[in-house]
């Protein structure tokens, strides 16, 4: 079962196959803590090469030219910590893990140390961690955490100075984008998911100039 997820994977992001040694270790510690800590859905342990990784490492190709990101209510590391893998061998790469549960941090934690991935984990709430971070990143990340709107209210000082914003959503994307729209003036671009079809992330970047929808 796990193979034929892990190969079904790498068949949707090859780029996974660069870090499959590290995902490995990242799924042995995601099983051994899910026994005492609730980090993903149960009914996702058979998929996590999917449903986490692959799904995950989306985000980067959303924002191929940022190594500096913070990423929002990470939980189990996702997309966060797999963007932090696939940028390894970029010296200057930083991923920012805003995580505010201790135990899910202390979990971050102990998935860096044994993968060398360049992670600093906040064990805090973004509306305390994001400030000081804001003026290092590039690029924002976040799945499974608010509404699009509260993403962009969250996020709202600097994604207007430029900061990218990847939001991985689910199939209540277009009810979020409409209601996001009604607060902000972003442009936002829309990229269909390759791990599930109804699912899209949406990225805003203050330099593209129109809405733009890039589903298939
Ligand atoms: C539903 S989980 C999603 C985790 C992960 N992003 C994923 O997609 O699997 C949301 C996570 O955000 C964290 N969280 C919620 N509000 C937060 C806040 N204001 N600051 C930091 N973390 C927060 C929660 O502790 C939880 O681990």
């Amino acid at each position: 079962m796990s193979d034929d997820n892990r190969a079904a994977a790498l068949e949707i992001v090859p780029a996974l196959a660069t870090i499959e040694r590290e995902l490995g270790i990242y799924e042995g510690l995601l099983r051994r803590w899910q026994a005492k800590i609730n980090l993903v859905a149960p009914n996702t342990l058979n998929e996590i090469w999917v449903r986490h990784f692959a799904d995950s490492a989306q985000a980067l190709e959303a924002a191929p030219n940022a190594t500096l990101w913070a990423d929002f209510g990470s939980g189990a590391g996702f997309p966060g910590l797999v963007t932090a893998l696939l940028l390894k061998r970029e010296e200057s790469a930083r991923v920012h893990l805003i995580e505010s549960d201790q135990r899910k941090a202390a979990f971050l934690r102990a998935v860096s140390r044994e993968t060398g991935a360049p992670v600093e984990v906040h064990a805090e709430r973004i509306e305390k961690a994001l400030p000081p971070l804001a003026s290092q990143i590039q690029a924002i990340s976040a799945r499974a955490l608010a509404p699009l709107d509260r993403l962009v209210e969250l996020a709202r000082e600097p994604l207007e100075k430029g900061v990218k914003g990847v939001f991985l959503k689910g199939e209540e994307w277009r009810d979020e984008l409409t209601a996001a729209e009604r607060v902000s003036n972003f442009k936002f671009e829309t990229i269909q998911s390759r791990t599930h079809p109804r699912a899209r992330l949406i990225v805003i970047d203050k330099a593209s100039e129109a809405n733009f929808d890039r589903t298939e």
